[in-house]
């Protein structure tokens, strides 16, 4: 059985159709990664399976919960997420093992009473995913890069079943946007790992850790499938409406707009 599935789904605001017609079906460990131009819908996509932007039409299957039939809350407790809207909520004065136990509850601030014991598990899950260098760190003197990753351990307190990284490459350099693919790919490897859902603008990030890529434009889904195929120079030309050459350099996918003779 699928752990996402959508089908016909429809979001509307504003009287703008958002997302359109979106039929798609994501299996247990199948990685996707989701390409997509600026306003293309992606954002919105990711907000409908958490369930914080509600359908206008179609049915929703997240984890087992219908939408519409069956209790939300306990299914956000289940799905992770890391990106610049989550980024924004917490003060900058938290100490990086506060903020990443925040995780287990699902908010920004630790309003509940917390032990030394429970720090532990925030601070184990940093060595595990190579953040030892922050314990102790106050977030608001963070790099980015360092903030991200900080948010990846913050995104694991609850073992996850989905993780959503939304742009998560955000204002990293060239050097750190590898570590945290490296980093994903990690997350991969564990043992009841999560399902990944990344977001990008960009095809270099989408590394063979993504079986799968759904490509997004005006908010339809105009192809998705296995990204080998998927990242070919004919459907990326149909794609973006331009034409482009696609590029493999050490497995990475590079795609370079073709230059008019004019
Ligand atoms: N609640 C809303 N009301 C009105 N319009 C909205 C709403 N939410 C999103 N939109 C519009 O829907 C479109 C898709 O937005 P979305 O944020 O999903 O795109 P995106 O692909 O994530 O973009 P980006 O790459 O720029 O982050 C945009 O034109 C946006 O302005």
């Amino acid at each position: 059985m699928p752990i996402i599935s959508l089908k016909t789904v429809n979001f509307i605001r504003s009287g703008q159709k958002i997302l359109e017609n979106i039929n798609w079906t994501v299996e247990k460990n199948e990685h996707w990664a989701i390409l997509g131009l600026n306003g293309s819908g992606k954002s919105s996509l990711l907000k409908l399976i958490m369930a914080e932007n509600w359908k206008t039409s179609g049915e929703i299957t997240v984890l087992g919960t219908r939408f519409g039939l069956d209790p939300i809350p306990e299914l956000r407790a289940k799905i992770g997420i890391v990106g610049s809207f989550i980024a924004e909520r917490f003060r900058p004065d938290i100490i990086a093992e506060n903020l990443v136990l925040t995780g287990r509850y699902n908010s920004s601030m630790l309003y509940r009473a917390f032990s030394e014991q429970d720090l532990d598990v925030a601070r184990d899950l940093m060595r595990q995913i190579g953040a030892d260098k922050l314990i102790g760190r106050i977030y608001g003197t963070l790099s980015q890069g360092e903030k991200q990753l900080l948010l990846i351990a913050r995104s694991l307190m609850i073992a996850p079943e989905i993780l959503i990284l939304d742009e998560a490459t955000n204002g990293l350099d060239l050097f750190a946007k590898e570590r945290l693919l490296d980093k994903l790919h990690m997350i991969t490897q564990l043992a009841n790992g999560p399902t990944l859902l990344y977001i990008t603008h960009h095809p270099d990030e989408i590394t063979s850790d993504f079986q799968k890529t759904l490509l997004l434009r005006d908010g339809k889904i105009i192809d998705s499938g296995a990204t080998k195929t998927i990242l070919t120079e004919k459907t990326l030309t149909d794609f973006y409406q331009m034409p482009v050459d696609v590029e493999r350099v050490n497995g990475k996918y590079f795609v370079i707009p073709k230059k008019s003779d004019t």
